[in-house]
């Protein structure tokens, strides 16, 4: 392994009974750089997201984070090492505020534990100014430092995708994995998101971004691997992999690959 590569998988496989949904694939991340993963409809996308991040266990294959074999290391200690993903909205809590929510998410790396709390001591008190500090800077990263007060159901579609994220760079991740983040959105709200994406990587965090969407993908990566039927059928730089003929072979007929 490079001592650029912040993330590198191997002959990764994931089955489901008699169906391989991802099949040994192979990928690396390097330090810095924002990597996207794309592929059509049911090609495998979210599954090898979720055997990287640790919310599925892999059939085969390995995945070492900084060196660290971390193959199927749950979420948590995944996010101790440095790197955290986004999940669903269904995950947010909605009648909390959206500070609430990130701190809540932020309560997991907190050193002291639940002695401090109930003591209420200086280290706990702390712990919770920099909570506070740390959770309205994530949100004033993603554009929400104005509506911190206000409940998660009650912001908009875009602002609670926008949450999501700001939950998972209050972890200070060194990589960060961004799940479909431009799902949903118009055009507007994805072309926010690009700029958002941008910024969070010039913070210094790496990025893997699986996605559907291939502007969102055409403007923010640097790289591109092309997933179909679980197999990787394509790498490299975006206008390169839109121009490949296996990938315009894969997209023809289901969507314009320059969507
Ligand atoms: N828990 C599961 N049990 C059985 N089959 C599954 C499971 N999860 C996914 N699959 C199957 O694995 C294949 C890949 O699905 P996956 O959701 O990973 O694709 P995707 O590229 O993310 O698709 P989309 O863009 O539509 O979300 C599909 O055939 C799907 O039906």
């Amino acid at each position: 392994m490079s001592k650029e590569t912040i993330l590198e998988v191997s002959g990764l496989t994931k089955a489901f009974g008699g169906l391989t949904a991802v099949k040994a694939v192979d990928l690396t991340v390097q330090r810095g750089e924002i990597l996207g993963v794309i592929g059509p409809n049911g090609a495998g996308k979210t599954t090898f997201f979720n055997v990287i991040a640790g919310s599925l266990p892999p059939t085969s294959g390995s995945v070492r984070f900084k060196g660290n074999d971390c193959t199927g290391m749950r979420a948590d200690r995944m996010a101790r090492l440095g790197m955290t993903r986004t999940f669903q909205i269904t995950s947010l809590f909605p009648a909390l505020s959206a500070i609430d929510n990130v701190r809540a998410a932020t309560y997991r790396h907190k050193k002291t534990g639940w002695a401090a709390a109930i003591l209420r001591n200086r280290a706990w008190q702390d712990e919770e100014a920099d909570v506070d500090a740390e959770a309205m800077r994530a949100l004033e990263f993603v554009d929400l430092g104005k509506r911190a007060h206000v409940n998660a159901e009650a912001l908009s579609y875009g602002e609670q995708r926008r949450l999501e994220i700001a939950i998972a760079i209050a972890a200070k991740p060194e990589l960060l994995l961004l799940d479909e983040p431009a799902a949903g959105m118009n055009p507007e709200e994805g072309q926010r998101l690009v700029s958002m994406i941008k910024r969070i990587r010039d913070e210094g965090i790496s990025i893997l971004l699986v996605e559907h969407h291939m502007r969102v993908v055409m403007g923010v990566c640097d790289r591109v691997a092309v997933i179909d039927h679980g197999e990787k059928i394509a790498e490299g730089k975006p206008l390169d992999v839109v121009n490949d003929p296996n990938v315009v072979r894969v997209y023809l007929g289901r969507e314009a690959v320059h969507a």
